[in-house]
């Protein structure tokens, strides 16, 4: 099932908060999920498993409110609703080493409720071939390799062509060629659903997504394009062919030359800022602004 159009809204989600003993991981969160592919980035912490948690009906939060699809996300029948309708890579599946990828994944699938076995069996064959996988799917989860491993998890995320797809670092230890695969099945996806995806990965935003939210300390700091983010650094990347101490990123690049984030002296070269510099620029104000 998938969304119409591109102003449908999958997910609203309004000051939600979230507490760990004492801990506050989501501390009044809201935000709006529609068709496409939002990443969601933020320092390690920030609360973004717990926010995909929330979405994804796993934990249930202290206050705030989900809608999903137009249903109470959080209590009641709309719950079950939304659970059949989204599927959730969290970041440690939790595998069975001895199953093989078929019947992992047709595991997951009996827990979806797909009962007929025939056409059970023709959807994990389906979701398996979606991320490349039809050759090993006789294979044991313990002799898979990592990205392989990381493939059968998004194969049973994909069980039932879910409108709304949660995908907690799905790119983490893939190859160059495998995290390329993964970009081009998560555009594909994102067509005629609400894809939402946390990572790590500035470059994966960059080439993938149509909006961006960018959390710290349980918090929404930025939600825009990625492009909007980059330009967040606008006038504060520069080179130089030595070392600036203060700045708030400093490296010596290949070529000798030293690229610099932070405030640059007066006439120095700018640079156009990456989507890495921005969310740089970002988190920094923020951590500024709250040790004053
Ligand atoms: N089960 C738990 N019990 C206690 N505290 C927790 C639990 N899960 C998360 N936390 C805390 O809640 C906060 C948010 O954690 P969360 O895992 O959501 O962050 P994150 O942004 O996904 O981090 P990372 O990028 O490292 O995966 C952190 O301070 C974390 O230590």
């Amino acid at each position: 099932m998938t969304l119409t159009s591109a102003t449908d809204v999958a997910v609203r989600a309004d000051g939600v908060v979230l507490r760990y003993g004492r801990t506050t991981a989501l501390d009044g969160v809201s935000l709006s999920l529609g068709t496409g592919v939002t990443g969601l980035l933020g320092p390690n912490g920030a609360g973004k498993t717990t926010l995909l948690r929330v979405i994804a009906t796993a934990v249930r939060p202290d206050a705030g409110s989900v809608s999903t699809f137009g249903h109470d996300a959080l209590r009641g029948p709309g719950r079950l609703a939304v659970r059949r309708r989204l599927g959730y890579l969290p970041q440690d599946p939790g595998f069975h080493p001895s199953f093989t990828a078929f019947e992992f994944v047709d595991y997951v699938a009996i827990l979806k409720e797909l009962t007929s076995r025939s056409a059970r069996h023709a959807e994990v064959r389906r979701v398996l071939a979606l991320v490349g996988l039809d050759s090993v799917r006789t294979k044991r989860i313990r002799a898979l390799s990592g990205g392989m491993r990381q493939r059968v998890a998004l194969a049973a995320a994909l069980v039932g062509d879910p409108a709304l797809l949660i995908l907690d670092e799905p790119t983490v230890g893939l190859d160059p060629e495998q995290r390329m695969r993964f970009r081009e099945l998560f555009a594909d996806l994102g067509e005629d659903r609400a894809v939402l995806l946390s990572t790590h990965q500035t470059e994966d935003v960059m080439s993938l997504c149509r909006e961006v939210v960018v959390l710290d300390q349980g918090r929404v700091l930025f939600t825009g394009t990625p492009t909007d983010l980059a330009g967040l650094a606008a006038g504060r990347v520069w080179t130089s062919d030595s070392r600036v101490p203060g700045a708030l990123a400093s490296w010596r690049t290949g070529s000798g030359a030293y690229r610099h984030v932070g405030d640059p002296p007066p006439g120095a070269p700018l640079l156009d800022p990456t989507i890495e510099d921005g969310y740089l620029t970002l988190v920094d104000l923020h951590t500024a602004e709250a040790q004053r």
